[in-house]
């Protein structure tokens, strides 16, 4: 696997500035604090040549003064370089969930949540580690066995034969992390494996516990585990031999070795380089080791580095995803909103097939259909969620994807399924218009008729949802409802905002919706027939067409596609 560290590069170059002085203050910092070892190894050979200290108060003096500038040097070099790695975390943090808030839904699919999650925390984490740790690490333990090399060569030359234990260490270990490539892609294959595997299990657990089959779900958890740990095993197999050789010859003791060699030497010289040898070299190892395993940090990075940037590319900016839309505003009073030849593919099925259809303003319209005829599929179509692989949506006259920009103003939303953050009640109503004060969270709740039972909670509107609390889905879809009225919304689409609530709540909806009507377009999802039959107009969706439209009860008395599907529910009740 060759790294690629285009996109890390990339990524840095956001914090040049930082970055070049921090890594200058390191670079200060690992000199001052060689410079004990320099003043101590220049001290002992003048003491082994036979020559007395006449002063040593100076080098005692520079040891110390290095040392506390050193101290801080090193001091200022972490702050800067966190402070650096902080910004970029932000940055890149803000720069994906911006970007996934603006891209189709279809491109958020692409780009998995579980991906998106991962480099939120993981790869973000291996970026940290680059720029606050490695980086930095690398570029010290440069320094010091670059310094300590070139002390080794001017004061005992000789005793270079002694880094012979080193070089091979090198060798062992360079040879180590070539053959890294295809280990390294099954260990993060085997890693996914597992975290999928458990993700299955836990979310899965009701099923699991309920029903017999249990053992599919625990047989796949089981079997990834087994994959990941046989595959621990059989790595560290591989690399232990090696490994263990490049600690042996790293040690002291293989350094001693090589350096007695120089006890063939007059003995004058030979007390000098021994000590050279024994004293610089195993200086040397311990950044040697922290250099190895700050290459296996920036390495790491570098792969984060990558996918993040794949993943940004695939989730456009708001200003590369909507460039024709800045200059188009919204069309002002109410809006009617038209499909012309729209079709969408998903994979390799067409799911929506030619589409014409007119949702007219400050109308209700109910698109209706049999189950898997794709009116979900249409309504995320309709309001911009997904874009449309051929055919135009557009709004009054002005097509829909230049008015991205505008949608979250003015087109509100309710799913099937409450969609609750985590937060305050007040915090999640409030969605609907940021800045938003109680007042106003309480008036929409009130007409949402939901009011008194969020008031009754322990802390009212201050309340944590999800924190021991937990609505009834019944009551979160109510909240839901007052987010959306909050909004003030001219467009509002529900996808089967009552299929799984309680009758009251149904009825809570169903009333606080009609009172909207007459001041905004609706366009709901529903299979309910009193829905379907009480709307202005109704849309049939069947098999990815458009089946019929027009007045419930002209189609109701046909003989088309609602008419069937009336008699099939009639005949379901009676039954
Ligand atoms: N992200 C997706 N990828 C692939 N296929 C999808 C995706 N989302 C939906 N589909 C498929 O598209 C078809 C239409 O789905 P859709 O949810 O729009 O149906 P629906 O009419 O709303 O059904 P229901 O009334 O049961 O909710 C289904 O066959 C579904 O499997």
């Amino acid at each position: 696997m060759s790294t690629d560290w285009r996109a890390l590069s990339h990524l840095l170059r956001r914090i040049r500035t930082p970055l070049i002085i921090g890594l200058s203050l390191e670079v200060i910092a690992s000199l001052c604090l060689l410079t004990p070892l320099v003043v101590a190894v220049f001290t002992v050979s003048h003491l082994a040549g036979g020559k007395p200290l006449t002063d040593p108060v100076w080098p005692l003096g520079l040891a110390a003064a290095a040392v506390i500038i050193g101290g801080i040097a090193r001091s200022a070099s972490t702050l800067v370089l966190h402070r650096a790695d902080n910004r970029l975390q932000l940055h890149i943090r803000r720069d994906l969930l911006t970007n996934v808030r603006h891209s189709p839904l279809e491109t958020v699919d692409r780009a998995g949540g579980s991906r998106i999650k991962q480099i939120v925390t993981d790869h973000v984490d291996a970026l940290h580690h680059v720029i606050a740790h490695a980086i930095g690490n690398a570029l010290s333990a440069l320094v010091l066995v670059l310094a300590g090399l070139a002390l080794l060569i001017w004061v005992a030359p000789l005793a270079t034969v002694a880094l012979a234990p080193l070089i091979a260490a090198v060798v062992l270990s360079r040879r180590q992390r070539r053959g890294m490539g295809p280990h390294m892609r099954e260990y993060q294959a085997a890693s996914h494996d597992l975290d999928r595997a458990s993700v299955e299990f836990v979310q899965g657990i009701t099923a699991l516990k309920v029903f017999h089959y249990s053992e599919t779900g625990l047989s796949r958890f089981r079997s990834a585990a087994q994959r990941w740990a046989t595959f621990v095993e059989s790595w560290a197999r591989r690399v232990t031999p090696s490994m263990t050789a490049q600690q042996v010859l790293l040690s002291p003791i293989a350094v001693a070795a090589f350096a007695s060699i120089t006890l063939l030497l007059p003995q004058n010289q030979a007390a000098t380089t021994l000590l050279a040898a024994m004293v610089l070299i195993p200086a040397m190892m311990s950044p040697l080791w922290s250099l190895a395993f700050a290459l296996w940090d920036i390495t790491t990075g570098a792969d984060a580095a990558r996918t993040i940037e794949e993943t940004l590319r695939e989730c456009p900016s708001p200003t590369e995803g909507n460039a024709a839309a800045s200059t188009l505003s919204w069309p002002s009073g109410p809006v009617s909103l038209h499909a012309s030849a729209v079709s969408v593919r998903l994979g390799e099925r067409d799911i929506l097939r030619d589409i014409n259809l007119t949702c007219p303003a400050t109308a209700t319209t109910v698109i209706t259909g049999p189950s898997g005829a794709g009116k979900t599929l249409l309504l995320e179509v309709l309001t911009g969620l997904r874009p449309t692989h051929t055919g135009i949506v557009s709004i009054n006259e002005t097509p829909l994807t230049s008015l991205q920009p505008q949608l979250n103003d003015h087109v509100s939303a309710l799913w099937q399924r409450p969609r609750i953050l985590r937060g305050t009640v007040a915090e999640n109503i409030a969605l609907g218009r940021p800045g938003t004060d109680i007042e106003a969270c309480q008036r929409v709740a009130r007409e949402a008729d939901i009011h008194d039972r969020l008031q009754a909670l322990p802390q009212g509107y201050d309340t944590m949802l999800g924190e021991g609390i937990d609505l009834s889905g019944g009551e979160l879809q109510r909240l839901c409802l007052a987010r959306a009225l909050l909004a003030e919304p001219t467009l509002i689409v529900l996808d089967e905002p009552t299929a799984s609530i309680d009758r009251e709540s149904a009825w809570a909806i169903d009333k606080a919706l009609r009172n909207l009507a007459n001041r905004c377009t609706v366009i709901r999802v529903d299979h309910r027939l009193d829905v379907v039959m009480s709307a202005d107009h109704v849309i049939v969706i069947d098999e990815g067409r458009v089946a019929e439209a027009g007045k419930p009860d002209q189609l109701a008395a046909g003989n088309g596609t609602l008419a069937s599907l009336i008699d099939s529910q009639t005949a379901v009740t009676t039954a």
